[in-house]
C-alpha cells in the first residue's frame, strides 16, 4: 500500500503495493514540510517483539532481559513518555509501566508516593493509554503494563484487554489477582494475544508455585523477597534455590524482581540463572526525587546503562 500525501495534505494510502513501496513513498513525502515522523515510525518500525518472544532471542544470544519498572505519570505524562524512549534506547528488553493507584498494597514508600503524586498530577488509565499510542511505536522493546486488579475489573476484563491490544502494549501483570481469579483474566489476555504474567513469592507452597508457572505467560516473576516493593542492600541469598525449584518445574523464563538496585545486584542475580532482572523502584526514586524532569531523565539514562553494562 503506497503512502502519499494528497494536495490538501492528508496521507493517502493507496491499494495493492508493499510496506517497502509505501516507506519510500512516504519517505518522498516526508521531504515536504509535514511532520511525518510519528506516522513513520508507527510504519516503518517492525512490529516490536512480543514478552516470549524477546525471552527466546535473549536465551540464543546467551542474554539476561533487564527490566524496568517506571511508575506512569510522575512526576507527569510527558516525563514518563520521554523515559520510556531512554529505557529503549538504553538497552532495556522489557518495561513495566505502571498505572497508579490509590491503593497500590504490595508497593513501598517509593512506589506509593510516585502514585499519590501522579494521581494528584491528574494521571489517569484514559491519559496513560493516549501518551502510549504515540510512544509505543516508537519503543524497539514491548511494554508491559502494571494495575491492581479493581480497576481492570471496573472497566471490564475484555474492555481492558482489548485497549491493551490496540496500544500496541504486549504484557500484563497484575500483582494483587488471586490465582483463583487468573482464569477470567487470563482467557480474555490470550483471546486479545496479552501475555499474562503471574508472580510467585519466597512463601509460596511447591504446588501453588506450580500452577502459577504453568498459568504464567511470558515470563514468570519471581519476588525475591516477603514484603513490598523497594531497594535493598542486597539480594536474599534464598532466591538462588528458589530459581533452581522454578526451573525444575518449567522452562518458561523466570525474571526476579525486588530490591534489585544496583548493578553487582543484577550480575549476582543473572549469575544465579534468572533470565530477567526487574528495577522498580530504584528507577522510580531517581525520577521522583529529580530537581527537575530533564535531571531525572538524565540520571535514568546513567542509572540504566550502568545495570545494563553489569548484564553484559
Ligand atoms: O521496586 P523494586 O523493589 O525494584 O521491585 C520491582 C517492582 O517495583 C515492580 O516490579 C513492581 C511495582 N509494583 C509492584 C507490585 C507488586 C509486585 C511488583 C511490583
Amino acid at each position: 500500500m503506497a503512502a502519499a500525501l494528497n494536495s490538501s495534505g492528508f496521507l493517502q494510502l493507496k491499494a495493492n503495493c508493499n510496506l517497502a513501496e509505501c516507506r519510500s513513498s512516504l519517505r518522498s513525502s516526508a521531504s515536504k514540510s509535514f511532520n511525518l515522523r510519528p506516522i513513520m515510525a508507527s510504519l516503518t518500525a517492525a512490529p516490536t517483539a512480543g514478552i516470549s518472544e524477546t525471552f527466546s532471542k535473549l536465551k540464543q544470544q546467551g542474554k539476561v532481559a533487564l527490566i524496568p519498572y517506571i511508575t506512569a505519570g510522575d512526576p507527569d505524562l510527558s516525563t514518563t513518555a520521554e523515559a520510556l524512549k531512554v529505557l529503549d534506547s538504553c538497552g532495556s528488553d522489557i518495561i513495566e509501566l505502571g498505572v497508579p493507584y490509590s491503593d497500590p498494597l504490595a508497593d513501598g514508600p517509593v512506589i506509593q508516593a510516585a502514585a499519590t503524586r501522579a494521581l494528584a498530577k491528574g494521571a489517569n488509565f484514559d491519559k496513560i493509554i493516549a501518551m502510549l499510542k504515540e510512544v509505543v511505536p516508537q519503543l524497539s522493546c514491548p511494554v508491559a503494563l502494571f494495575s491492581y486488579y479493581n480497576p481492570i475489573l471496573k472497566r471490564g476484563v475484555g474492555n481492558f484487554m482489548s485497549i491493551l491490544q490496540d496500544t500496541g502494549i504486549h504484557g500484563l501483570v497484575v500483582p494483587d489477582v488471586p490465582l483463583e481469579e487468573t482464569e477470567i483474566l487470563r482467557k480474555e489476555a490470550i483471546n486479545k494475544n496479552i501475555e499474562l504474567v503471574l508472580l510467585t513469592t519466597p512463601t509460596t507452597p511447591t504446588v501453588r508455585m506450580k500452577a502459577i508457572v504453568d498459568a504464567s505467560e511470558g515470563f514468570v516473576y519471581l519476588v525475591s523477597a516477603v514484603g513490598v516493593t523497594g531497594a535493598r542492600t542486597s539480594v536474599s541469598g534464598k532466591v538462588q534455590s528458589l530459581l533452581q525449584d522454578i526451573k525444575e518445574a518449567t522452562s518458561k523464563p523466570v525474571a526476579v524482581g525486588f530490591g534489585i538496585s544496583k548493578p553487582e545486584h543484577v550480575k549476582q542475580v543473572a549469575g544465579w540463572g534468572a533470565d530477567g532482572v526487574i528495577v522498580g523502584s530504584a528507577m522510580v526514586k531517581l525520577l521522583g526525587d529529580a530537581k527537575s524532569p530533564e535531571d531525572g531523565l538524565k540520571e535514568l539514562e546513567a542509572f540504566t546503562k550502568s545495570l545494563k553494562s553489569a548484564l553484559i
